[in-house]
């Protein structure tokens, strides 16, 4: 487990520039085994998040406990040997161009002082463990990206930490190359138990791959919890944004153009509903139609699913002027549907 107890950090003034409060106030634990996204904007504080983890950071104020052990109070040798549990990974691989992949990946156990023998029987066994034992003697330049982040990641596994960071580690692949490193980290979470804390400003990211979600806004935890649960019910700000990133929040083109704000003589209101939770649009139209009466138009639909949670809106068109609209918005209301009105189509 990592817990943050009463964090914050604060990045001195430096050659005129003002200091930064970069992490304020953060009382965080990241559950044992869990597999957890660290999201936020450009500067919210996500690198120092993780940075504080493996002790590259001394926090200003607080401990950061990892596995039972402070490890911002630990220096020298003993961080050396506490950081050993603590892999990371990174966006842009960080190999050794002069080493070969086997060579990048023995590099931590050489630091550790592991014998030939057994660095040589550990390294075949990572290169099997991310799937690409037939590289062991390329060099990082002969390898693609994909193949590059696989032996970064078993580098980072080499001392069989409890806590595997990434950093970003999926932002320079492709998306075919992104998925399969996301489902490279998803089994090693499973078979090996390693705790995975990934900082990301990619949702899909969080959404392929994480179980719990932190939200950083401007150094404060904003949010925290199960993925499912935060994005069928962001609160936040930020939160919201980064969900509209996956199910948007834009008309088909054809319709945009045809809404106008004044009712349309025989024609339909737009309203759009929010749909979250599983199932939750699956029978709200045919509902709807049935309750009130009403020949309901389905206009447009983006639903996705996060956490295994449906995730999006429906725009429907309401026909029969105000007093149906009335009706349909209050028994949507009545089941929880949040809903708006776009305006009106002939
Ligand atoms: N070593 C440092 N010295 C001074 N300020 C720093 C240092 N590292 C980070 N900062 C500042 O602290 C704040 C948080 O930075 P941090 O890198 O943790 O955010 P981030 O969310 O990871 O951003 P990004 O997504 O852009 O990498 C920013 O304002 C940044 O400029």
């Amino acid at each position: 487990m990592v817990r943050f107890d009463g964090i914050s950090k604060t990045y001195p003034a430096y050659r005129g520039k003002p200091g930064v409060n970069a992490l304020q106030n953060i009382d965080f634990a990241i559950p044992r085994g869990s597999i957890t996204g660290v999201i936020g904007r450009s500067g919210a504080g996500k690198s120092s998040f993780v940075r504080l983890i493996n002790g590259l950071e001394k926090p200003t104020t607080g401990r950061v406990i990892v596995d039972g052990r402070d490890i911002s109070a630990l220096a020298g040798r003993e961080l050396r040997l506490a950081q050993r549990s603590i892999g990371m990974i990174f966006q842009h691989f960080n190999l050794l161009s002069s080493r070969t992949a086997a060579d990048n990946i023995a590099l931590p156990l050489e630091i550790a002082g592991w014998s030939r023998a057994d660095i040589k029987t550990r390294v075949a066994e990572l290169l099997a463990l991310v799937g690409i034992a037939d590289k062991h003697d390329r060099y990082p330049s002969e390898l693609s990206g994909g193949q590059k982040q696989r032996v970064g990641i078993a580098r980072a596994l080499a001392t069989r930490p409890s806590v595997l960071l990434s950093d970003e580690a999926t932002s320079a692949l492709d998306p075919q190359t992104t998925r399969a490193i996301l489902d490279l980290l998803a089994n090693i979470n499973r078979e090996l138990g390693v705790t995975i804390v990934l900082i990301t400003h990619e949702m899909s990211v969080v959404r392929q791959l994480a179980k719990e979600v932190v939200v950083l806004d401007a150094g404060r935890v904003v949010e925290s919890g199960h993925v499912a649960d935060i994005f069928t019910h962001p609160k936040h700000p930020i939160t919201q944004s980064f969900l509209a990133e996956v199910i948007g929040d834009s008309l088909p083109v054809s319709l945009a153009s045809r809404i106008v704000p004044e009712p349309v003589v025989g024609g339909q209101t737009v309203i759009r509903i929010q749909v979250r939770g599983e199932g939750a649009g699956d029978t709200v139209v045919a509902r709807l139609a049935r309750k009130l009466g009403l020949d309901i138009a389905l206009l447009a639909a983006r639903i996705d699913e996060i956490g295994g949670q449906h995730v999006g809106s429906l725009v429907l068109g309401i026909p029969g002027g105000e007093d149906a609209v009335t009706r349909t918005l209050a028994w949507l209301s009545q089941y929880q549907f949040s809903a708006e009105r776009l305006g009106h189509v002939a």
